[in-house]
Protein backbone atom coordinates (compact mmCIF):
# COMPACT_ATOMS: atom_id res chain seq x y z
CA UNK A 1 0.00 0.00 0.00
CA UNK A 2 1.22 3.05 -1.37
CA UNK A 3 0.80 6.18 0.94
CA UNK A 4 1.54 10.58 0.90
CA UNK A 5 1.30 11.91 4.20
CA UNK A 6 0.08 15.70 4.03
CA UNK A 7 2.41 17.35 6.95
CA UNK A 8 0.05 20.51 6.85
CA UNK A 9 0.91 24.11 7.80
CA UNK A 10 -2.86 24.95 8.92
CA UNK A 11 -4.25 28.17 8.45
CA UNK A 12 -5.50 28.69 11.90
CA UNK A 13 -9.09 29.80 11.62
CA UNK A 14 -9.52 29.65 8.04
CA UNK A 15 -11.54 26.21 6.85
CA UNK A 16 -12.31 27.21 3.60
CA UNK A 17 -8.66 28.06 2.40
CA UNK A 18 -7.89 24.90 4.09
CA UNK A 19 -9.56 23.14 1.95
CA UNK A 20 -8.39 24.70 -0.57
CA UNK A 21 -4.92 24.18 0.69
CA UNK A 22 -5.59 20.52 0.85
CA UNK A 23 -7.48 20.00 -3.33
CA UNK A 24 -4.49 21.74 -4.05
CA UNK A 25 -1.86 19.63 -2.66
CA UNK A 26 -3.65 16.88 -4.03
CA UNK A 27 -3.58 18.39 -7.56
CA UNK A 28 -0.09 18.65 -7.78
CA UNK A 29 1.17 15.78 -6.06
CA UNK A 30 2.92 14.38 -9.07
CA UNK A 31 2.43 10.31 -8.84
CA UNK A 32 -1.24 10.56 -7.79
CA UNK A 33 -2.12 7.76 -10.22
CA UNK A 34 0.26 5.30 -7.87
CA UNK A 35 -0.80 6.39 -4.36
CA UNK A 36 -3.44 4.12 -2.18
CA UNK A 37 -4.28 6.04 0.62
CA UNK A 38 -3.85 9.67 1.51
CA UNK A 39 -3.26 10.61 5.51
CA UNK A 40 -4.14 14.59 6.57
CA UNK A 41 -3.42 15.80 10.05
CA UNK A 42 -5.51 17.13 13.01
CA UNK A 43 -7.94 20.07 13.17
CA UNK A 44 -7.02 20.78 9.76
CA UNK A 45 -10.06 22.77 8.56
CA UNK A 46 -9.83 25.46 11.68
CA UNK A 47 -6.75 24.66 13.53
CA UNK A 48 -6.51 25.23 17.11
CA UNK A 49 -8.81 28.51 16.89
CA UNK A 50 -10.94 26.69 19.33
CA UNK A 51 -12.53 30.18 20.78
CA UNK A 52 -13.95 30.82 17.21
CA UNK A 53 -15.45 26.78 17.01
CA UNK A 54 -18.64 27.94 17.40
CA UNK A 55 -18.98 29.57 14.34
CA UNK A 56 -16.11 27.66 12.11
CA UNK A 57 -16.89 23.91 12.89
CA UNK A 58 -18.33 21.69 10.23
CA UNK A 59 -22.15 21.04 11.03
CA UNK A 60 -22.56 17.17 11.20
CA UNK A 61 -19.16 17.17 9.29
CA UNK A 62 -21.18 17.97 6.23
CA UNK A 63 -18.79 20.02 4.54
CA UNK A 64 -15.96 17.57 5.63
CA UNK A 65 -17.32 14.19 4.34
CA UNK A 66 -18.57 15.86 1.06
CA UNK A 67 -14.39 17.11 0.29
CA UNK A 68 -13.28 14.14 0.86
CA UNK A 69 -15.46 11.69 -1.03
CA UNK A 70 -15.09 13.87 -4.09
CA UNK A 71 -11.56 14.24 -3.79
CA UNK A 72 -11.30 10.12 -3.26
CA UNK A 73 -13.26 9.51 -6.09
CA UNK A 74 -11.35 12.44 -8.74
CA UNK A 75 -8.05 10.84 -7.76
CA UNK A 76 -9.13 6.95 -6.63
CA UNK A 77 -7.49 7.22 -3.25
CA UNK A 78 -8.71 6.28 0.24
CA UNK A 79 -8.42 9.38 2.64
CA UNK A 80 -7.37 9.23 6.39
CA UNK A 81 -9.25 12.10 6.75
CA UNK A 82 -7.40 13.69 9.67
CA UNK A 83 -9.72 15.47 11.67
CA UNK A 84 -11.68 18.66 11.79
CA UNK A 85 -14.04 20.59 14.36
CA UNK A 86 -17.05 19.09 14.22
CA UNK A 87 -20.69 20.49 15.19
CA UNK A 88 -22.95 17.51 16.40
CA UNK A 89 -26.53 19.48 17.97
CA UNK A 90 -24.71 21.93 20.86
CA UNK A 91 -21.52 19.74 21.15
CA UNK A 92 -18.41 20.27 19.02
CA UNK A 93 -16.25 17.16 18.77
CA UNK A 94 -12.23 16.38 17.27
CA UNK A 95 -14.01 14.23 14.53
CA UNK A 96 -11.66 12.02 11.74
CA UNK A 97 -13.57 10.57 8.81
CA UNK A 98 -12.30 7.97 6.89
CA UNK A 99 -13.18 7.39 3.26
CA UNK A 100 -12.28 4.90 0.92
CA UNK A 101 -11.60 5.30 -2.95
CA UNK A 102 -15.42 5.20 -4.09
CA UNK A 103 -15.98 7.79 -2.11
CA UNK A 104 -18.03 6.23 0.83
CA UNK A 105 -17.48 7.07 4.48
CA UNK A 106 -16.12 3.99 6.22
CA UNK A 107 -15.37 5.52 9.31
CA UNK A 108 -15.67 8.00 12.11
CA UNK A 109 -14.12 8.84 15.33
CA UNK A 110 -14.27 11.32 17.88
CA UNK A 111 -10.98 12.00 19.68
CA UNK A 112 -11.65 10.53 23.29
CA UNK A 113 -8.58 12.04 25.03
CA UNK A 114 -8.71 16.05 25.36
CA UNK A 115 -6.09 17.69 26.11
CA UNK A 116 -5.56 19.67 28.81
CA UNK A 117 -2.08 21.80 28.05
CA UNK A 118 -3.85 22.75 24.83
CA UNK A 119 -7.53 23.41 26.84
CA UNK A 120 -9.19 21.57 24.87
CA UNK A 121 -11.89 20.37 27.37
CA UNK A 122 -12.60 23.97 27.82
CA UNK A 123 -14.09 24.05 24.06
CA UNK A 124 -14.42 20.02 23.09
CA UNK A 125 -16.75 17.41 23.75
CA UNK A 126 -14.57 14.06 23.96
CA UNK A 127 -15.81 10.93 21.96
CA UNK A 128 -17.85 8.53 23.31
CA UNK A 129 -17.89 5.70 21.25
CA UNK A 130 -15.68 2.97 21.86
CA UNK A 131 -13.07 2.59 18.92
CA UNK A 132 -13.60 0.16 16.58
CA UNK A 133 -10.95 -1.06 13.50
CA UNK A 134 -12.26 -0.11 10.60
CA UNK A 135 -11.24 -1.92 6.34
CA UNK A 136 -9.45 -0.31 3.57
CA UNK A 137 -8.53 -2.99 0.61
CA UNK A 138 -9.30 -5.85 3.24
CA UNK A 139 -6.96 -4.25 5.78
CA UNK A 140 -8.08 -3.69 9.12
CA UNK A 141 -6.85 -0.45 10.66
CA UNK A 142 -7.62 1.48 13.21
CA UNK A 143 -6.98 5.87 13.30
CA UNK A 144 -6.09 7.09 16.59
CA UNK A 145 -5.71 11.39 16.66
CA UNK A 146 -2.82 13.07 18.54
CA UNK A 147 -3.06 12.87 22.95
CA UNK A 148 -4.60 9.56 22.36
CA UNK A 149 -1.15 8.18 21.81
CA UNK A 150 -0.26 8.23 25.54
CA UNK A 151 -3.20 5.98 26.34
CA UNK A 152 -1.76 2.60 25.18
CA UNK A 153 -4.81 0.73 25.73
CA UNK A 154 -6.61 2.16 22.78
CA UNK A 155 -3.99 1.11 20.77
CA UNK A 156 -3.82 -2.12 21.84
CA UNK A 157 -7.76 -2.52 21.99
CA UNK A 158 -7.58 -2.00 17.97
CA UNK A 159 -5.47 -4.52 17.44
CA UNK A 160 -6.90 -7.36 19.38
CA UNK A 161 -9.98 -6.04 16.68
CA UNK A 162 -7.21 -7.33 13.98
CA UNK A 163 -5.76 -4.12 12.99
CA UNK A 164 -2.44 -3.88 11.38
CA UNK A 165 -2.11 -0.85 10.77
CA UNK A 166 -2.61 2.39 13.04
CA UNK A 167 -2.87 6.01 11.55
CA UNK A 168 -2.24 8.42 14.29
CA UNK A 169 -3.23 12.38 12.87
CA UNK A 170 -1.91 14.95 14.83
CA UNK A 171 -0.91 18.85 16.19
CA UNK A 172 1.85 18.06 18.37
CA UNK A 173 4.04 20.61 19.61
CA UNK A 174 7.66 20.93 19.40
CA UNK A 175 8.09 20.60 22.82
CA UNK A 176 7.07 17.56 23.40
CA UNK A 177 8.67 16.24 20.02
CA UNK A 178 10.72 13.41 21.84
CA UNK A 179 7.79 12.00 23.23
CA UNK A 180 5.44 11.67 19.49
CA UNK A 181 8.91 9.60 18.04
CA UNK A 182 9.78 7.66 21.12
CA UNK A 183 5.75 6.97 21.69
CA UNK A 184 5.26 5.56 18.34
CA UNK A 185 7.97 3.54 17.86
CA UNK A 186 7.01 1.78 21.50
CA UNK A 187 3.46 1.13 19.90
CA UNK A 188 4.94 -0.46 17.01
CA UNK A 189 7.00 -2.59 18.92
CA UNK A 190 5.14 -3.61 21.55
CA UNK A 191 1.60 -4.34 18.88
CA UNK A 192 3.63 -5.21 16.18
CA UNK A 193 2.16 -3.24 14.11
CA UNK A 194 2.63 -0.64 11.29
CA UNK A 195 2.31 3.48 12.77
CA UNK A 196 1.50 5.70 10.25
CA UNK A 197 1.68 9.40 11.52
CA UNK A 198 0.37 13.04 9.81
CA UNK A 199 1.38 15.79 11.67
CA UNK A 200 0.98 19.29 11.43
CA UNK A 201 4.12 22.15 10.94
CA UNK A 202 2.76 25.32 11.83
CA UNK A 203 2.39 27.63 14.55
CA UNK A 204 -0.92 28.48 16.52
CA UNK A 205 -0.77 31.60 18.71
CA UNK A 206 2.23 30.32 20.67
CA UNK A 207 2.40 26.94 19.71
CA UNK A 208 4.75 25.16 17.72
CA UNK A 209 4.23 21.91 15.71
CA UNK A 210 6.40 19.77 15.19
CA UNK A 211 6.03 18.05 11.66
CA UNK A 212 8.34 14.76 11.75
CA UNK A 213 5.65 12.78 10.85
CA UNK A 214 6.75 8.81 10.95
CA UNK A 215 6.15 5.98 9.38
CA UNK A 216 6.85 3.42 11.64
CA UNK A 217 7.63 -0.40 10.99
CA UNK A 218 6.39 -3.27 13.38
CA UNK A 219 10.12 -3.74 14.43
CA UNK A 220 10.23 0.36 15.59
CA UNK A 221 12.04 1.37 12.73
CA UNK A 222 11.56 4.72 11.11
CA UNK A 223 11.50 3.77 7.34
CA UNK A 224 10.20 7.72 6.74
CA UNK A 225 9.91 10.83 8.27
CA UNK A 226 8.75 14.04 7.40
CA UNK A 227 11.39 17.32 7.83
CA UNK A 228 11.04 19.17 11.66
CA UNK A 229 8.54 22.12 11.72
CA UNK A 230 8.33 22.52 7.83
CA UNK A 231 5.27 21.50 5.31
CA UNK A 232 6.38 18.02 3.55
CA UNK A 233 4.72 15.22 1.83
CA UNK A 234 5.72 12.19 3.11
CA UNK A 235 5.66 8.93 0.21
CA UNK A 236 5.93 5.23 1.32
CA UNK A 237 5.07 1.86 0.81
CA UNK A 238 4.56 -0.66 3.50
CA UNK A 239 4.28 -4.23 3.14
CA UNK A 240 2.09 -6.13 5.59
CA UNK A 241 3.76 -9.55 5.42
CA UNK A 242 6.24 -7.78 7.50
CA UNK A 243 3.51 -7.82 9.99
CA UNK A 244 2.65 -11.06 9.48
CA UNK A 245 6.63 -12.31 10.06
CA UNK A 246 6.83 -9.93 13.55
CA UNK A 247 4.44 -11.44 14.91
CA UNK A 248 5.49 -15.29 14.11
CA UNK A 249 8.86 -14.61 14.96
CA UNK A 250 7.82 -12.69 18.25
CA UNK A 251 4.83 -14.67 19.21
CA UNK A 252 3.63 -11.77 21.71
CA UNK A 253 0.09 -12.55 21.34
CA UNK A 254 0.21 -16.13 21.61
CA UNK A 255 2.39 -15.18 25.07
CA UNK A 256 -1.02 -13.05 26.35
CA UNK A 257 -1.88 -13.75 29.89
CA UNK A 258 -4.97 -11.41 30.01
CA UNK A 259 -6.74 -13.30 32.77
CA UNK A 260 -4.22 -12.32 35.05
CA UNK A 261 -4.16 -8.88 34.01
CA UNK A 262 -5.76 -6.69 36.66
CA UNK A 263 -7.80 -4.52 33.53
CA UNK A 264 -9.35 -1.34 35.68
CA UNK A 265 -12.35 -1.97 33.01
N1 LIG B 1 -3.21 17.91 19.73
C1 LIG B 1 -2.85 17.11 20.72
O1 LIG B 1 -3.55 16.19 21.07
C2 LIG B 1 -1.52 17.43 21.37
C3 LIG B 1 -1.07 16.39 22.36
C4 LIG B 1 0.09 16.85 23.16
O2 LIG B 1 0.48 18.00 23.11
C5 LIG B 1 0.79 15.88 24.02
O3 LIG B 1 0.28 14.77 24.18
O4 LIG B 1 1.85 16.22 24.55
Amino acid sequence: MKHAIYQMDVIVGKPEQNREKVANWMEGLANVDEIDTIVLPEMWNAGYALDQLEALADDHGKQTIEFLSELAKKYDVNIIGGSVANRVNHEIYNSSFIVNQFGELVYKYDKIHLVPMLDEPRYLTGGKQKDKVFELNGTKMGVIICYDLRFPEIIRSLILQGAEVIYIVAQWPSSRKDHWKILQQARAIENQCYIISANSCGRCYNTQFAGESLIVEPSGEIVAKGVTEKEATIFAEIDLDIVKNTRNQIPIFTSRVPHLYNSES
